[in-house]
C-alpha cells in the first residue's frame, strides 16, 4: 500500500531531524520540505498541505523555544496535530444506534466500490448483533442487483431488490418501507454509480435522498482516485448532505492521500477503509491512532486490540491458566498459528507497533512465514489427540514421526523440524509458569495495563535493540520468520526501554498519540 510509502517518508524525514545536532531553521525547512514531498506525492490536495506547513510553522517557532524545551518533540507533536487536524473535520459523523432503525445510504462513482462496501458495512455490523438489511437501488448498472443479492445472500443479510422495476426511487422506497416492517436497525441502500459526475446521475441520488430520508449519506470513494478526489466528494456534497466517508481499495496501490483530501471537501470524517475484495476487509478507521502509524508512531491499542479480535475472548482465560500452569502442547502451538494466520498481513500488524511503518516490513517474507506456518499445521493435522495434548517430549518417538510425515505427506525432517520449533516455544511459554490470572479472567485487564515489560514478551529482543537504537533501516532486512514470531514474546528490555525514555512513558504516549489508557 502506497500510504505505507508516505508513513515511511515522513518517518524518515523526522528521524534525520532528530539525527542533526543542533535544530535550527534549516534543519526545521529541510524537515517540513521533506514531509511535503511526501504528502503530494500521496495525492494529498495542494492546498491542504501548504496551509499544514504554514501551520506548523506558527506553532513551531525555534527563537521563542528556551533553552531546555525538547524541540523535536515539539515539532513532531506539531506534525502529528496538523495531520490529524487534515483527518479529523471536528465534528463526528451520526452513529446509527443498535435497536434503533436508521437509513444509511451509500453514494459514490461508478466502481469506486459501493455494493461492496456496502455489503461489508452490513456484515461488521450484524457480527457486533444488528439486525441490517440491504436495498439495491442501483437499476443503471445490469449486474448490480445479483452481486448484492449474491453477497448478501452469502452473509446472510435480507436483501431487497427488483429485475424488473428500472425506477430506483420507487425501489429504495419500497425496500425501506418493507425492512422498517420487519424492524431492522440498520437499512443500507446502495444506489446507482456513473462513469464520471454526471447531471443524471446526482437528480437521481437526490431524488432517492429524498424519497429515504437516510439518517446518514455515506460517500464511498476509490483510494486510488488520486488529486481528483477533492472535486469530486466536493460535487456529491452539494447535492446530498454526506456525513461520513469511506475509502475503498487501501490494499492495491492507493497513495491514500485522496482519503483526506476527501475529509476536507466533505467536511466529513473517514468512518471505514476497505482494504480487500473480502467481506471482512474493511477496518475501523480512528485518526490518532491512523497518524500515529503513518509517523512510524506505533500504536499500541490498535496492536492489542488485533491480538484480541484473533484469540477468541473465551479461550483467552484458558489459554492463559494453561500457560500459567507451564502446559503448552503442540494443540495450544496449533491453535496459535490459526490465530497468527488470522491477524492478517504481518506487515500491517506490526506497522501498529511504534518505530514500525508498513513500508519497514519485507513483503516477501510474509508469503514464506505464512506457508511455513501452514505446513507445520498440516504436519499437526495428522496427530493424534493424545500427541497434541501430550507435554511428555518422550512420546514422539520414531515411528510416530514416521507416520505423522507419511499422513502429511512431509518428509520425517520436516516433522522433527516441526518439533523442534515446538520445544523451542515450549521453552518460552514455560516462562509464564505463575503468572497471575487477573480475576474473572478479564484479559483486556492485563492488555490496559501493558507497559514496556509486557511488550518486551511480544517483540523480538532484535528488534527491541534496534528499536532502542533507533535504527529503523534494520527492519528491511529484518527476517520476520513466522514461527520466530513466537520468540517475540522473550527478553529484549533494554531497547523497548529506552525507547520508552525517549518518547516519555507508555501511559503518556498512549495518551499523547493514541486512545490511552482507559
Ligand atoms: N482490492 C479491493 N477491491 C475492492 C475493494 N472494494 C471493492 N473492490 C472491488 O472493486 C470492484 C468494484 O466494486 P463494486 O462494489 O462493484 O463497485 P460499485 O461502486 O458498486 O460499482 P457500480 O455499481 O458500478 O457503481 C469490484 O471488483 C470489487 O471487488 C477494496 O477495498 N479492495
Amino acid at each position: 500500500m502506497v500510504l505505507g510509502q508516505l508513513g515511511g517518508s515522513i518517518s524518515r524525514a523526522l528521524q534525520q531531524m532528530s539525527n542533526a545536532t543542533i535544530i535550527d531553521e534549516k534543519v526545521l525547512n529541510d524537515c517540513l520540505n521533506e514531509i511535503t514531498r511526501a504528502l503530494l506525492q500521496a495525492d494529498v490536495q495542494f492546498k491542504l498541505v501548504r496551509d499544514m506547513q504554514t501551520n506548523i510553522k506558527k506553532i513551531v517557532n525555534l527563537d521563542d523555544l528556551a533553552a531546555g524545551h525538547n524541540k523535536r518533540r515539539i515539532i513532531q507533536q506539531a506534525i502529528f496535530n496538523e495531520l490529524c487536524k487534515m483527518l479529523d473535520p471536528g465534528k463526528p459523523s451520526f452513529t446509527p444506534k443498535k435497536g434503533k432503525t436508521s437509513i444509511v445510504m451509500f453514494v459514490g462513482l461508478q466502481g469506486s466500490g459501493k455494493t461492496t462496501t456496502c455489503t461489508k458495512y452490513a456484515y461488521y455490523h450484524q457480527k457486533k448483533g444488528w439486525k441490517p438489511a440491504l436495498v439495491c437501488a442501483d437499476t443503471f448498472r445490469a449486474g448490480a442487483f445479483d452481486q448484492l443479492k449474491q453477497n448478501a445472500t452469502k452473509a446472510k443479510i435480507p436483501f431487497y431488490g427488483s429485475y424488473m422495476e428500472s425506477d430506483p426511487v420507487k425501489i429504495a422506497a419500497e425496500g425501506v418501507e418493507r425492512f422498517k416492517k420487519e424492524n431492522c436497525d440498520l437499512i443500507i441502500v446502495d444506489t446507482s454509480g456513473r462513469h464520471k459526475q454526471e447531471a443524471a446521475l446526482f437528480e437521481e441520488m437526490r431524488q432517492v435522498s429524498e424519497a429515504t430520508k437516510p439518517d446518514l449519506v455515506i460517500f464511498v470513494m476509490d483510494g486510488s482516485i488520486g488529486q481528483a478526489a477533492f472535486d469530486q466528494a466536493q460535487a456529491f456534497k452539494k447535492i446530498v448532505s454526506v456525513g461520513a466517508v469511506i475509502v475503498t481499495k487501501m490494499d492495491g496501490h492507493a497513495k491514500g492521500g485522496g482519503a483526506l483530501s476527501a475529509v476536507a471537501a466533505t467536511k466529513s470524517p473517514v468512518i471505514f477503509l476497505g482494504t480487500g475484495e473480502h467481506m471482512d476487509e474493511f477496518e475501523v478507521f480512528d485518526v490518532k491512532p491512523f497518524v500515529s502509524r503513518l509517523l512510524g508512531m506505533g500504536d499500541w491499542s490498535g496492536f492489542m486490540d488485533k491480538i484480541h479480535e484473533v484469540v477468541p475472548m473465551d479461550q483467552q482465560p484458558e489459554l492463559m491458566q494453561k500457560l500459567s500452569e507451564g502446559h503448552f502442547t503442540l494443540r495450544i502451538m496449533y491453535e496459535q498459528f490459526q490465530n497468527i494466520l488470522k491477524m492478517g498481513p504481518m506487515g500491517q500488524v506490526l506497522s501498529m507497533l511504534p518505530g514500525f511503518s508498513a513500508e519497514l516490513m519485507p513483503k516477501g517474507h510474509e508469503k514464506e512465514s505464512q506457508a511455513k506456518v501452514k505446513r507445520y499445521m498440516t504436519m499437526m493435522d495428522s496427530m493424534t489427540n493424545e500427541e497434541l495434548d501430550s507435554t511428555n517430549p518422550k512420546l514422539m518417538n520414531e515411528s510416530r514421526i514416521m507416520r505423522i510425515a507419511r499422513g502429511s505427506g512431509r518428509q520425517v525432517r520436516d516433522v522433527m523440524e516441526m518439533l523442534e520449533e515446538y520445544k523451542r516455544l515450549a521453552k518460552i511459554w514455560g516462562k509464564m509458569k505463575g503468572l497471575k490470572i487477573p480475576k474473572g479472567g478479564d484479559m483486556s485487564a492485563l492488555s490496559r495495563n501493558m507497559n514496556a515489560q509486557h511488550m518486551s514478551k511480544v517483540l523480538p529482543p532484535q528488534m527491541l535493540k534496534q528499536i532502542g537504537k533507533g535504527d529503523l533501516s534494520c527492519y528491511r532486512n529484518y527476517n520476520i520468520d513466522g514461527c520466530s514470531l513466537f520468540s517475540y514474546r522473550t527478553g529484549g528490555m533494554g531497547g523497548l526501554q529506552s525507547l520508552m525514555k525517549q518518547m516519555g512513558s507508555s501511559k503518556d504516549m498512549m495518551s499523547m498519540f493514541g486512545k490511552g489508557d482507559k
